[in-house]
């Protein structure tokens, strides 16, 4: 107290400039010449400070995936990304990496969860023995037995879209396809969660405000993942008040709250199962402890599992549904596909059981999901050979607690976080030919290759931390493709939309098309 009563205003300023430049210099030279990871190559801005990803991430518009692959040009398969973090390119790696719980621990990074929301709970858990039992209890709801039981919710909800598209046929009403999807999808999620789901499309405008605030939230979380004081200023209850009353997110949580409740007043033996039954009630009746997801017990759980997909799963459909819209010739070969299975099925509505035996359908799907564009639409052959395929552009990241890895003749040593991007697997012209290309017929290759190009296929990750949802989203693709492209479905045409809108170009938390795209909009003939 006395020797700063002592100091001037200037002189104050002055010491604790030395006090921060002699600091920052220390925590520099630690990182690039005494951390564990500093005999690993990479720039020197990207192994000595996260500003460099920040910067690529936030004011390059998502451009770090690019970074990452020019240094790996430079500095070989294996570098360092930022100070904590090593990224390999190299998809024979993959299957080491992601593994299964049987071949040994892995654990989540935190980091890959700043900014999003749900630092909380990183993904289901952090740990890796937490996660497993996470995963116990909720792998078998989302299994394709049990989904397969609540098909016709989802079912029920595609025939809504599709009366939808009906009633507006003929006017020159346009729709935006990608927040139609984008509702179909949030409310298909919520009757898995909820006895009480949402109804986003019975919106007029398929509830456009949520989704936009949904994709402006998405911008913004590389500003609260690398400025967390920001990010705890907003989650003050004050603001979090206001953001949530802004936001309508709350909704979620009262939903949550008041099946928590139900749940738990049901019967607990036999006379309490009923078909109709949601997540939350799975849970609470295999007495699951709700600690076991964390503070924010099942309420949080219930928002993650809302939130975590609908926006991949509208992006790539309304990106295959564009692609589809585009070439009348692939269009009329899924059409009579579709004619035979509809014409054969009960009721003519087939099941998901039905579609996924179509083998073009299927072909469309997984294309989908690999997510390809024309590369006319780029300026230059080094953009080309950039921004090919979707994948998560976005790096995903995994820890090995207890044992090393080996890479060739490189030990990654455990306890630090190594990823990799699907994006470039899915991009690999070897395996891939023309991987810009929109072609399904590349799934119908002879057995040895599509051996391959299933082992580069991961755009649900793998291991024991891939998608939870894995089989819901390719039964949403089922029905959503099928019923839209049936015969005697509502004829759509694009509307002031073009490739650009689908292209990836933006890695951001989600993949993202060119900023100023309005969505996939349609009209209805
Ligand atoms: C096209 C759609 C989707 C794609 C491509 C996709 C992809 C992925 C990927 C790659 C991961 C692993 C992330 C990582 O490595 O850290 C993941 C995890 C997850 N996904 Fe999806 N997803 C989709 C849709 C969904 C949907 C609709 C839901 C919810 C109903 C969902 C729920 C989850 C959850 C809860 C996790 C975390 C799993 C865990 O930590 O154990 N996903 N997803």
């Amino acid at each position: 107290m006395g020797l700063l009563s002592a100091l001037s205003l200037g002189e104050a300023v002055i010491i604790l400039c030395l006090f921060s430049a002699a600091y920052t210099t220390t925590l520099v030279l630690y990182r690039l010449y005494f951390h564990p990871l500093a005999k690993f190559p990479g720039s020197v801005l990207a192994r000595s400070t996260f500003l460099y990803e920040f910067g690529y991430t936030y004011f390059g518009k998502g451009r770090y995936y690019l970074k990452v692959k020019h240094m790996h040009r430079k500095y070989g398969p294996v570098i360092r990304i930022t100070p904590d973090e090593l990224h390999v390119d190299d998809p024979s790696f993959f299957h080491t990496l992601f593994v299964h719980h049987a071949v040994r621990k892995t654990e989540n990074y935190p980091r890959a969860s700043d900014g999003t929301g749900f630092e909380d709970m990183i993904a289901i858990s952090k740990d890796h023995d937490m996660h497993r039992q996470a995963r116990g209890v909720l792998d078998p709801f989302f299994s394709k037995a049990k989904l397969t039981e609540m098909e016709h919710r989802v079912a029920d909800r595609v025939q809504k879209l599709c009366d939808r598209f009906r009633c507006i046929r003929g006017t020159d009403t346009v729709v935006n396809i990608t927040n139609a999807i984008n509702s179909l999808t949030s409310d298909s999620v919520s009757s898995l969660i909820f006895e009480d789901p949402s109804d986003y499309l019975g919106d007029a405008d398929f509830n456009e405000a949520y989704f936009t605030r949904l994709r402006s939230g998405i911008l913004s979380v590389p500003i609260f993942a690398h400025l967390p004081w920001f990010a705890k200023v907003f989650s003050t209850p004050i603001l979090k008040f206001a953001i949530e009353k802004a936001t309508g997110w709350r909704v979620w949580d009262d939903k949550a709250q008041r099946q928590i409740l139900k749940s738990r007043l049901r019967p607990n033996g036999k006379e309490g199962v009923r078909d109709d039954t949601t997540l939350i009630e799975h849970l609470c009746r295999n007495n699951v402890q709700q600690e076991m997801f964390g503070g924010g017990g099942f309420c949080r759980l219930a928002l993650l599992i809302q939130q975590a997909g609908t926006y991949n799963v509208s992006y790539t459909l309304s990106a295959t549904i564009t692609h589809l819209l585009l070439d009348p010739t692939r269009l009329a070969i899924l059409r009579t596909e579709l004619g035979l299975v509809f014409a054969q099925s009960k009721n003519n509505i087939p099941t998901w059981r039905e579609l996924e035996k179509l083998p073009y359908l299927t072909a469309i799907i997984k294309e989908g999901l690999r997510l390809a564009f024309d590369p006319s639409l780029l300026k230059s052959t080094t953009d080309l050979a950039f921004r090919m395929a979707m994948g998560a552009m976005n790096r995903s990241a995994r820890v090995s607690p207890d044992v090393d890895l080996q890479y060739r003749d490189l030990l990654l040593p455990k306890g630090y976080p190594i990823s990799m991007s699907s994006y470039w697997m899915h991009n690999d012209p070897t395996v891939f030919p023309k991987p810009h290309i929109f072609k399904p017929e590349r799934w119908f290759s002879e057995p040895g290759k599509l051996k391959v190009m299933n082992s580069y296929f991961v755009p649900f990750s793998r291991g024991s931390r891939m998608c939870l949802a894995q089989n819901f989203v390719w039964m949403l693709n089922y029905h959503i493709l099928a019923h839209l492209f049936r015969a005697g479905a509502p004829d759509l045409k694009l509307f002031e939309t073009d490739k650009s809108d689908v292209v990836p170009a933006h890695g951001y938390l989600f993949v993202m098309p060119k900023l100023s795209s309005k969505g996939v909009r349609v009209t209805i003939h």
